[in-house]
């Protein structure tokens, strides 16, 4: 099977968020047309959330059997169960809990408000991924894994230069003194997120350029943990023009798509 890698490049972060949420539903609706069951895994951050309020906002969406689609968090933050700032709080905002889904078919992960600790929690997520896997795996199939991306370079809650990155055995760890508040959280480990058949990674702004330029030029994974990511089949990077400014120039045409334009002197 062939790795397929490419950049595509939308006018703006709300084109951006369109785009990728009108490629979710359609590509939802064809694999629910050859397959019983879809399991997406969704990011915190705020284009996470904007790809979830696009979906809830698009026609297309009510031809998505939606119970039949399991979503998982590549990653949340330590938190009480409901608070906003929980990856899991924002995306039920802005879609899930607009969906007629079974409650069984969110698979979010533990709060820090239910009587275990951190480490405990991050067992708890393992035996959920287990406990929903097939032919033996630790995890199910994951169809689609979206991923935010900082500044970085970190991807899920996996940070530069921290252990989590090089992790291979565990497929849920804790993380604590985050860079990024909150100071502790759960995350998926590479090999998991790597697991999935398509990865679609999801920037915008200019404060993003240098981790996908560092990325797509071959960092090392410990360096900018986005340069480890590649899906099964697919690793999509879904990018507006400002996150652009660092792309290598060798990108061929092939790897690198202005949406919407030939050229970037459209924008
Ligand atoms: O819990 C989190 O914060 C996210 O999972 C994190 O990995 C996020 O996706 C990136 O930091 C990008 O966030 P933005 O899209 O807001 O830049």
């Amino acid at each position: 099977m062939t790795n397929e890698r490419r950049v595509l490049v939308h006018p703006d972060k709300t084109a951006l968020g369109a785009a990728v949420a009108s490629r979710f539903v359609t590509k939802l609706v064809d694999l629910l047309a050859a397959q019983p069951l879809a399991h997406v895994v969704l990011t915190g951050g705020s284009m996470g959330s904007a790809v979830l309020e696009h979906v809830a906002n698009n026609p297309a969406s009510t031809s998505v059997d939606w119970t039949r689609v399991h979503f998982w968090w590549g990653d949340e933050r330590w938190l009480p169960r409901g608070d906003a700032e929980r990856n899991e709080t924002q995306a039920r905002a802005a879609l899930l809990d607009s969906l007629e889904i079974a409650s069984g078919n969110i698979h979010s992960l533990p709060a820090s408000d239910e009587g275990i600790e951190l480490d405990a929690a991050a067992s708890v997520y393992a035996k959920e991924l287990a406990d929903h896997a097939t032919d033996g795996a630790l995890y199910p199939r994951f169809d689609i894994t979206f991923l935010g991306v900082g500044p970085d370079g970190h991807v899920a809650s996996l940070f530069p230069e921290r252990g989590g990155v090089r992790e291979k055995d565990l497929t849920v760890i804790s993380v604590r003194n985050s860079p990024k508040p909150p100071p502790e959280r759960l995350s998926l480990t590479l090999p998991v997120i790597n697991s999935s058949e398509r990865v679609w990674l999801v920037l915008a702004g200019a404060d993003k350029a240098s981790a996908l330029g560092l990325t797509l030029a071959g960092a090392s994974v410990n360096e900018v943990p986005a340069a480890g990511v590649e899906g099964r089949r697919s690793t999509l990077f879904f990018v507006d023009a400002d996150a652009t400014a660092e792309v290598p120039e060798s990108l061929t045409a092939t790897e690198l798509f202005w949406t919407g334009s030939d050229s970037p002197d459209a924008y």
